[in-house]
């Protein structure tokens, strides 16, 4: 089972404009679309669409839209109530396939439901293979947060096996899964180009560069991701829209293309390129098996409208291109 925790859902609403954005005036929206949201919750979403186990962990109460959304779409939970609406984001896409998203900073989570959230992921994770701890941090939250889940997952008294961590945030607590020991640092790492760049900074790569330099420079994106690696990550997927994706590990580092897409909305994209790398892991695949599946429904959801999650089914792994790259470090 893959169980992952949202601290911070959403319900997404994508609102679909007829033409460019027009700032400062009314427009009139073509369609709108409106998800349960977050980046584990959108794991989650992905891997029931094909038909894999797994439980999303996320506070919120019984009756909040976002979590009757997962119950209709049949996605397993265990939410913690919080007495506060979950918060709600909103994308704006063009028909170039411009999206622009706005995102709240939700409500903010007491010390006492931190550590009752922390308890329920702890106690819904036993036996899990792989536990993805997604998205941002709701105010009060400390940076650290990921880590300590990560070091409390891995410390298991009774000498069971810990679950694998996969980490996708952002920001301070994207940053603070370098700092610290080996047992507070992520199995795998899922930043998009902007989060490598702030990442390989923090991991002190010098040469670094601008989301857009890494974007159009594979081999770029390999040596700052192989920092990220030696400074005690497991592994780096990490996704750079249109151009795929590199990973990088110990063993080696690859890039893997997609032929062009006619992207849609890439609301939720990356979520679903970690729910295929999660679902080519968890199915014995090799590194550039994992890849290439993440690779493969990262494409097929920037292919759909809103926030919709395409099932394996829907993906063509065939497609993708896989290349070896160098990931020497500086
Ligand atoms: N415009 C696009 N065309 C084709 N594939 C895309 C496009 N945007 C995203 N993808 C796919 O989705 C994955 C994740 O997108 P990316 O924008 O890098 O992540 P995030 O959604 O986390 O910012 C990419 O690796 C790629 O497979
Ligand atoms: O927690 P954050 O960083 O505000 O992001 C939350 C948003 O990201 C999403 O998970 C989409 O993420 P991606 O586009 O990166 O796959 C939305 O569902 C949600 O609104």
């Amino acid at each position: 089972m893959i169980v992952t925790l949202t601290a911070n859902p959403s319900l997404d609403r994508t609102v679909e404009l007829p033409g460019a954005l027009a700032r400062g005036e009314v427009q009139r929206a073509v369609a709108v679309h409106q998800e349960s949201g977050g980046k584990g919750v959108n794991v989650s979403r992905a891997l029931v669409a094909s038909g894999l186990d797994t439980l999303a962990v996320l506070p919120g109460a019984d009756s909040d839209p976002v979590l009757s959304g997962l119950h209709d779409g049949g996605v397993p939970f265990a939410a913690l109530p919080i007495g506060q609406a979950l918060r709600s984001n909103v994308t704006l896409t063009e028909p170039d396939g411009v999206t622009t998203k706005i995102n709240e900073p939700g409500p903010e989570l007491s010390e006492e439901q931190q550590e009752a959230l922390i308890g329920l992921l702890l106690e819904r994770s036993r036996g899990a293979s792989w536990v993805v701890l997604a998205g941002s941090l709701p105010p009060g939250v400390p940076a650290d947060f990921y880590a300590t889940i990560a070091r409390r997952l891995r410390s298991t008294p009774d000498g069971t096996v810990s679950p694998s961590i996969a980490i996708d945030s952002s920001g301070a607590p994207l940053a603070a899964s370098l700092v610290g020991d080996a047992s507070g640092k992520p199995d795998l790492l899922k930043p998009n180009a902007e989060e490598l760049a702030e990442l390989a900074a923090a991991a002190g790569f010098t040469s670094v560069s601008t989301a857009d330099e890494l974007e159009a420079d594979p081999a770029k994106a390999a040596e700052a991701a192989a920092a990220v690696v030696a400074s005690g990550v497991g592994a780096v997927l990490a996704t750079l829209g249109s151009k795929g994706a590199i990973l990088v590990t110990a063993d080696g580092a690859w890039l893997a293309t997609h032929p062009p897409i006619k992207a849609v909305s890439t609301v939720g994209a990356g979520d679903s390129a970690l729910a295929g790398y999660l679902l080519a892991a968890t199915q014995g695949g090799s590194a550039q098996d994992c890849l290439r599946q993440a690779v493969a429904h990262g494409a097929a959801a920037a292919s759909l409208p809103g926030s919709t999650v395409p099932a394996v089914h829907q993906t063509t792994p065939n497609a993708v291109i896989i290349t070896a790259l160098q990931k020497d470090s500086q």
